[in-house]
């Protein structure tokens, strides 16, 4: 039999025949949102896919501990499938979790809420699935995925209003950002350490006024520096719009300022500048109500909810096809993500934006991938060019931060609760202003 040949027959069939799953902590600063502030840890969990061909593949995803028990159980339903049939890993997990169709409880803080609970889950196992084939292949994710578009991918630097430390711990490296002149401090020091040529404000914590103030500071600081704000649906539509007159001209989009298609549409009628969102447009079948409502321009895709690797690649398809923009959201996350999302990125034609990500907001210390994988330059990372993920999982790393969530005791984001932990008298309010 010629290699060739002999290649084929041995993929003919690779079978997964287990999944681990390993929970993880690392830390993370105090940084503020519209619903409360991220505790000491952000939460993951890691996703090792095994297969009979002896390689095995890995993903990122949520670490809440509903999350954890919907992996468990997909998990559970995959052994026996081949690793090239991704549809048929949807629908047994479909099956598997029939009757968990349960929403929240995956670690994105309450703010990201309709989407679909075996997208969710899927996500993790899609990429693992991805690493494994690109790995047989010997071809990196992004060929699987219709082939690199760029060489690199361009990140926006990601600003949040924050404390100098954890109550009871250290002040952190960044410092406090509670005011315009902390903002623009924090941006300076974000664009001098990454290059990042992007920027966005979360926004929905202080008045809407000391937020466009922020946003004009930074406009003077960075006079040709595209900007965003996203207050995660804080806003009234009355609030947006007022925001929104006066930021226009400022912001290359608005993110999520109200909540909602209905509320977003009224927005959009009255201001100038694109209304982009990772809130009211989360899922296959908010797609068409959105477009309908004539609720947005920028949709942020996210792997993560979308349903993996492939499934954002047909929500890139829609965007494309209907005038959309899409840009892409992040939520605190590792070095696996950051591949799969640098991937995704780069075989996705249609990207018209920067990236968000909250990778300088790790400790550079911890990951559960080698040291050293990803560098920013310019605001942007190379693109792997090795088999799969083109990454290697650091099994010590993996180890620590399995270690440290075992003992850290969060076993779910609650933003809130810390915030009324530390501020009894904190209320949770959508809209706020
Ligand atoms: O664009 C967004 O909505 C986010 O990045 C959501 C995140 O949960 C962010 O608000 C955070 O990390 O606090
Ligand atoms: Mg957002």
């Amino acid at each position: 039999m010629n290699p060739v040949n002999e290649q084929a027959e041995h993929l003919d069939q690779v079978t997964i025949t287990n999944v681990t799953i390993t929970p993880v902590a690392f830390k993370d600063p105090p940084l503020l949102n519209t619903v409360g502030v991220h505790e000491p840890y952000a939460l993951r969990a890691i996703v090792e896919v095994h297969t009979d061909s002896g390689v095995s593949g890995v993903g990122e995803t949520y670490g809440d501990a509903g999350h954890l028990a919907r992996l468990q159980a997909a998990a559970a339903a995959l052994p026996g499938t081949d690793v090239f049939n991704i549809n048929e890993l949807r629908s047994r997990m479909a099956a598997a979790l029939q009757h968990d169709q349960v929403r929240g409880g995956h670690g994105m803080s309450g703010m990201v809420t309709g989407s679909s609970t075996t997208d969710r889950v899927l996500s993790a196992f899609d990429v693992a699935a991805l690493d494994i084939q690109g790995k047989l292949l010997g071809r990196p994710i992004s060929d699987l995925l219709g082939g690199a578009v760029r060489d690199t991918v361009q990140f926006s630097g990601y600003l949040f209003y924050k404390w100098s430390g954890h109550p009871g711990q250290n002040d952190d490296s960044w410092g406090p950002a509670l005011d315009p002149a902390g903002i623009v401090r924090q941006a300076r020091k974000m664009v001098d350490e990454y290059g990042f040529s992007a920027l966005k404000l979360k926004g929905g914590v202080f008045a809407p006024e000391e937020e466009v103030a922020a946003v004009k500071a930074l406009r003077a600081e960075f006079p040709a520096m595209p900007l965003r704000i996203d207050p995660n649906g804080a806003w009234t539509v009355d609030t947006s719009i007022r925001v929104g007159k006066e930021l226009d001209g400022i912001l290359e989009y608005l993110e999520d300022p109200t909540p909602g298609i209905g509320g977003m549409a009224a927005v959009r009628r009255e201001v100038g500048m694109p209304l982009a969102t990772n809130m009211c447009v989360v899922s296959f079948s908010d797609v068409a109500p959105a477009i309908a409502a004539g609720a947005v321009d920028v949709i942020l895709s996210d792997h993560h909810f979308w349903g993996g690797l492939r499934r954002s690649q047909s929500l890139a398809g829609i965007t494309d096809t209907f005038g959309l923009g899409l840009s892409m959201h992040s939520n605190s996350h590792l070095g696996i993500s950051l591949a799969a999302m640098v991937h995704l990125a780069a075989a996705t034609p249609n990207l018209d934006y920067a990236c968000d990500t909250h990778w300088p907001w790790k400790d550079p210390e911890e990951d559960v991938v080698r040291a050293g994988t990803f560098a920013f330059d310019k605001g942007s990372v190379k693109v792997p060019t090795g088999p799969g993920l083109g990454i290697e999982l650091d099994r010590d790393a993996l180890e620590r931060l399995h270690l440290q969530y075992l003992e850290c005791g969060i076993r779910s984001r609650d933003d809130t609760g810390y915030m009324r932990r530390l501020d009894p008298s904190y209320v949770l309010q959508s809209p706020r202003w």
